[in-house]
C-alpha cells in the first residue's frame, strides 16, 4: 500500500538525522509520516530543531513536540527531507502538488543536503507527466498563463485556494518535458512567476519505497 511505503521511505531517511541538526521539513502526506517518526525520536531524546516549508508542517511538527524555528531568521539548514510528485534516475523531481514548492525550494537551497522520500508510484523514467505547479503573483495570472502556453503547456489551470505566501498556483500540463533545464530557466525568466515545481539540482538522494522495499537513489546511479 502506498501509505505503508510512504512511512517506510520516511523512516529510512531518518537515518540521516543526527543530534544537533537543524532539519528542514517538507510538506505533504509522505512528510506527515516523517514528522510523526521524528517526533517519536525527539521524545526519546534526539536533540534537533526544525524549520518548516509550510504552515501545515510547522503545526504538525509542533504538535509532535519538535522545536520549529521561523525560517525568516535562518540562512543555513543541515538536512532537508521532503516529498515529491515525480522523481527520476537523474534525481530530477517535480514537486508542488501540495502547493508548497516555492518555500520548499528556498529551504532546499539553504540546505547542506536535501533528500526526497517517496512511494514507488513517484518513481518515473523521466519527469514530465505530472502537472507542473507555478506560484504566481495574482496580478500576473493571465500574463503568466499566456507565457506558460507559449512555452508548450497544453493546459494551464488556476488552482483553488492560494499559497501560504498569499499567491496563486497555476497547474501547467506539459505532458512531456524534453529539456527540463531549458523549461526551468524559461519559467524563471517570466516576471510574476515566483517559483515552480521543477527541482533539478536540489536533490542529493532519494529514498523510494516500493512494495515494502526501500531503494536509496543517489546522483549518477539508477
Ligand atoms: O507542495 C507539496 C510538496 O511538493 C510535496 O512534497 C509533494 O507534492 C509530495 O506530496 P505527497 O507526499 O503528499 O505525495
Amino acid at each position: 500500500m502506498a501509505d505503508d511505503d510512504k512511512r517506510l521511505a520516511a523512516e529510512a531517511a531518518l537515518d540521516e538525522v543526527r543530534d544537533g541538526m537543524l532539519v528542514g521539513l517538507g510538506t505533504g502526506s509522505t512528510v506527515a509520516f516523517l514528522i510523526a517518526a521524528l517526533g517519536e525520536r525527539v521524545r526519546a531524546g534526539l536533540r534537533i530543531e526544525a524549520v518548516a516549508t509550510s504552515i501545515a508542517s510547522a503545526r504538525a511538527a509542533e504538535g509532535q513536540g519538535i522545536i520549529v524555528r521561523d525560517f525568516a531568521g535562518v540562512s543555513l539548514v543541515d538536512l532537508t527531507i521532503d516529498g515529491a510528485d515525480e522523481v527520476d534516475a537523474r534525481l530530477y523531481a517535480i514537486k508542488g502538488a501540495g502547493g508548497a514548492m516555492l518555500r520548499e525550494k528556498v529551504v532546499a537551497a539553504a540546505s547542506d543536503r536535501m533528500v526526497v522520500i517517496a512511494d514507488g508510484t513517484k518513481r518515473v523514467d523521466a519527469i514530465g507527466a505530472a502537472k507542473l505547479p507555478v506560484e504566481v503573483l495574482p496580478f500576473a495570472r493571465s500574463f503568466v498563463t499566456a507565457r506558460l502556453e507559449a512555452l508548450g503547456a497544453a493546459a494551464v489551470a488556476v488552482r483553488e485556494g492560494g499559497t501560504d505566501n498569499g499567491n496563486l498556483i497555476l497547474d501547467a500540463r506539459f505532458g512531456r518535458i524534453d529539456d527540463p533545464r531549458a523549461l526551468a530557466a524559461a519559467i524563471d525568466a517570466v516576471p510574476g512567476a515566483l517559483g515552480h515545481g521543477l527541482f533539478l539540482d536540489e536533490v542529493d538522494a532519494a529514498y523510494v519505497a516500493d512494495a515494502g522495499v526501500v531503494t536509496r537513489m543517489t546522483r549518477g546511479a539508477d
